[in-house]
């Protein structure tokens, strides 16, 4: 079987998996516990013979989405299709023969394989599950996967703890090939290992995709290693993915600003690198809650400034950032919530601009009346009436819709609103944003 040409091998649409955390069945019962918003309309194609990589900080989804593509969760909503057969709404016989196409490597070799089994036993296992060689072959056909996988084929008697890590990899690798499959989900595969033994199991990886030519979803959070094994590549923030390309595309010429903050992260080997680590604001907010609009623009560096005033960018990010701290606060935690500085001076809203990088005078009138008023709540420990106040008058057009992931300046697609025509960023922004993006271009010279 192949998929044709246009077709993908794998596509999820819409696709989410919502987690409830209610403790028990009353809990259930009575709505209680909270959802967490774990994958949230993701839409996604692996293709034939390709490795797709995916990334994302801990926690953004990455994981969930694996499993849910294979079956292992029942997706809340949306759909994944296998070449021509929707696997979320086929019968069970179907499904389990379509398991066999799709397998998965976990992160955690040790954790995921039987103690109790001997390595024979723990391959051999899904071929008679499956009925993929008659008995009377099994045996032959385990000493075969092992041996392809760079182990030996008398290991087959020996016990998992009797190996190192790379080569319980390796047996990890041979369980999921034993059927046959035509995709394998990559979690992680080798960032439990030692930095000596990755290289092999990456190599692995390649030589079997090239002789049997299979395809990868291979998630990692190791930036490196992903843009040195994928073809394309898919960034995951919150639940959602929000830039997608060949890794040239997205490794080259970052756009969105998650992804170029997560590549200037990458420690470089180039002494001469001229790249700045951006530093983002705060934490990744909690999937049960996630900001409204697009989920980034509490944190991000680029967040687009209202239309009516006249801010430079750096300044609205600084008001952002107090914005979302005090969405946060406990209003009851009064100034501490906002500022613990043993330095403060007699006048507070000073202490608070410094504290929050926040210019000492806007540049414009109507900004700065609006921003004062708040400070002076904030100062007075009404943090209640600072935090409505700055909410009307600094509202940002990231947080009132949600950016489509749709093309981006280099044609591929990015779930921005900079680069949608409704939100015209004036042409020195622009350029300074052009400009910005050549300074994270991997391997620029100063
Ligand atoms: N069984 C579960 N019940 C409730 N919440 C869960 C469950 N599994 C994961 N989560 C939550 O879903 C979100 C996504 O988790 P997931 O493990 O998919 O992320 P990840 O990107 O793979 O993280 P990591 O890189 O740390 O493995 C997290 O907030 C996590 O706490």
């Amino acid at each position: 079987m192949t998929a044709s040409d246009d077709e993908p091998l794998l596509r999820a649409t819409d696709l989410e998996k919502h987690y409830t955390t209610a403790d028990g069945f009353l809990d259930r019962l009575l709505g209680r516990g909270q959802t967490v918003r774990a994958v949230d309309g993701v839409d996604l194609e692996i293709r034939e013979g390709e490795t797709l990589g995916l990334v994302g900080e801990s926690g953004c989804g990455k994981t969930t989405l694996g499993r849910t593509l294979l079956g292992l969760l029942d997706p809340t909503g949306g759909t994944v299709t296998y070449r021509d057969t929707e696997l979320t709404n086929c019968a069970r016989a179907e499904l389990r023969e379509l398991r066999t196409e799709i397998q998965y490597v976990f992160q955690n070799p040790m954790a995921s394989l039987n103690p109790q089994l001997t390595v024979g036993e723990i391959v051999g296992e899904a071929l008679s599950v499956h009925d993929i060689v008659p008995p009377e072959r099994r045996d032959e056909r385990v000493r075969d996967l092992l041996e392809t996988v760079g182990l030996r084929a008398g290991h087959a008697s020996r016990y998992p703890h009797e190996f190192s890590g790379g080569q319980r990899q390796r047996i990890g690798i041979a369980r999921a090939l034993a059927v046959e499959p035509s995709l394998i989900v990559c979690d992680e595969p080798v960032s439990a290992l030692d930095v000596s033994v990755q290289a092999g199991i990456l190599n692995l990886l390649s030589d079997l995709q090239e002789q049997l030519g299979l395809s990868y979803l291979f998630i990692a959070h190791d930036l490196s290693v992903v843009e040195h094994v994928s073809d394309r590549v898919a960034v995951m923030y919150l639940g959602k993915l929000v830039e997608t390309g060949t890794t040239a595309e997205v490794f080259d010429s970052p756009s969105h600003p998650y992804t170029e903050a997560l590549l200037s992260a990458i420690p470089e080997p180039d002494p001469c690198w001229a790249g700045d680590r951006i530093v983002l604001e705060g934490t990744v907010p909690s999937p049960t809650d996630p900001p409204s609009g697009c989920r980034f623009h509490t944190r991000c560096p680029r967040v687009i400034p209202p239309a009516e005033y006249d801010l430079e960018e750096d300044a609205f990010r600084a008001i952002m950032t107090l914005r979302t701290r005090l969405a946060d606060a406990d209003p009851d935690a009064g100034l501490e919530a906002l500022c613990s500085r043993p330095d403060r001076s007699e006048d507070l809203t000073a202490t608070l601009r410094e504290a929050y990088d926040i210019p000492r005078r806007l540049q414009d009138p109507d900004a700065e009346a609006a921003l004062s008023d708040a400070l002076e709540s904030a100062a007075a420990g009404d943090l209640d009436a600072a935090r409505e106040r700055l909410a009307s008058a600094f509202e940002t057009p990231c947080e009132t819709s949600e950016p489509a992931l749709s093309a981006g300046p280099d044609h591929h697609p990015i779930a921005c609103h900079r680069f949608d025509d409704r939100y015209e960023l004036d042409d020195a922004e622009t350029d300074a944003s052009i400009e910005h993006d050549d300074r994270f271009a991997r391997g620029s010279q100063p």
